[in-house]
């Protein structure tokens, strides 16, 4: 969701539920037959042909890893000097697909590789074809009118033997986190709601990493808000976890560094009143589809104290979540 990139609503005027391991039918029950060419790429007969939507402009150049430190350590000065806080900064990363790649098979796979994840393949003609695995809340509204969402930031790898109870933050990350938690309260401050819950921060694995995170939530109809969603939707993103603070120099700051345009990265989507629930999800961990080569979007949080080659290694770590199902052919 950047300029470039509007909302699209997509009318759930099909859907299907059932579990996340189990195997897609095409025809007679789960999925109508006529989907079944258009999200499968098989062999070289159908190279020619559109097998999925992808981007009219193609996919976005690389970014080298020089390229991205320079850029995250003219943030660190700015920052240093006072500007700012925090600020994300992203980068992408493309890798070519390789023979016989099939699109359903890598959303299946990433449903079995990341359970908590909301996994999402999202293919709109003129606009592109996205595929990826979230850790982050944007906003949820469950069937008993319950909000929440959540404060998520801080990353570190989960290592051979580290469990999430034993994770040690530094206080960079500590500080990350509690921005976006502030964030987070100023929103309902702004809509004057006292009464929420606040619960954490804790740490949390998703995938490869950890994350930071604290959860928020309010009853909507006892605190007489039923407007809340919508409000802190519009409130809240982008928050400080894919934005910075103070927000608005924080994006002026991506708009003038970045050397790419996110497109529907760091954005949101999911499921909106859909039986009865809302489920809307941050853009993250995730790639966007060409023809012949797919393209990785990550970020991670500069403040101050950010050392340029470990906020590239983050990026990495990052993106592994999702490319791992495309290593087989790393350009
Ligand atoms: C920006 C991303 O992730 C966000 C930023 C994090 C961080 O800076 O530590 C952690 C989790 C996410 O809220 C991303 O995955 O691209």
């Amino acid at each position: 969701m950047s300029a470039t990139s509007p909302i699209n609503f997509l009318p759930a005027d099909l859907y299907f539920s059932g579990k996340a391991d189990a195997e897609l039918e095409f025809g007679n029950n789960l999925l109508p037959a006529r989907f079944k060419p258009v999200f499968q790429k098989t062999g070289s007969k159908q190279k020619q042909e559109q097998a999925w939507p992808s981007h009219p402009d193609g996919l976005p150049k690389a970014i080298t890893r020089d390229a991205f430190e320079q850029t995250v350590a003219t943030a660190v000065k700015a920052m240093q000097a006072g500007c700012l806080e925090k600020v994300v900064l992203s980068r992408t990363k493309t890798l070519s697909l390789f023979e016989g790649f099939d699109l359903l098979s890598a959303f299946t796979q990433l449903t079995q590789l990341y359970p908590n994840a909301f996994i999402s393949l999202v293919a709109i003609p003129g606009v592109g074809t996205w595929l990826g695995a979230s850790p982050e809340v944007l906003v949820q509204i469950d069937r008993h009118h319950v909000f929440k969402t959540v404060a998520l930031a801080g990353t570190q790898p989960l290592t051979d033997g580290l469990t999430p109870a034993d994770a040690i933050w530094r206080q960079k990350e500590i500080e990350e986190q509690a921005l976006v938690q502030r964030y987070i309260i100023s929103c309902f401050k702004h809509l004057r709601l006292r009464d929420y819950v606040e619960m954490g921060p804790r740490t949390m694995a998703a995938g490869n990493l950890l994350h930071l995170r604290t959860d928020y939530s309010a009853a909507m109809e006892e605190v007489g808000f039923p407007e809340l969603g919508t409000q802190m939707l519009e409130l809240l993103h982008p928050t400080s976890a894919v934005g910075g603070m103070p927000k608005a120099s924080a994006l002026h700051m991506i708009q003038e560094l970045e050397l790419h345009d996110r497109r529907y990265y760091s954005g949101y989507l999911g499921p909106v009143q859909l039986g009865q629930e809302t489920n809307l999800f941050v853009n993250l961990r995730c790639v966007e589809l060409g023809q012949d080569t797919v393209t990785a979007y990550a970020g991670a949080g500069m403040t101050p104290d950010s050392n340029p080659a470990k906020e590239w290694q983050e990026t990495e770590l990052k993106m592994q979540t999702v490319l791992r199902l495309f290593q087989a052919s790393e350009s």
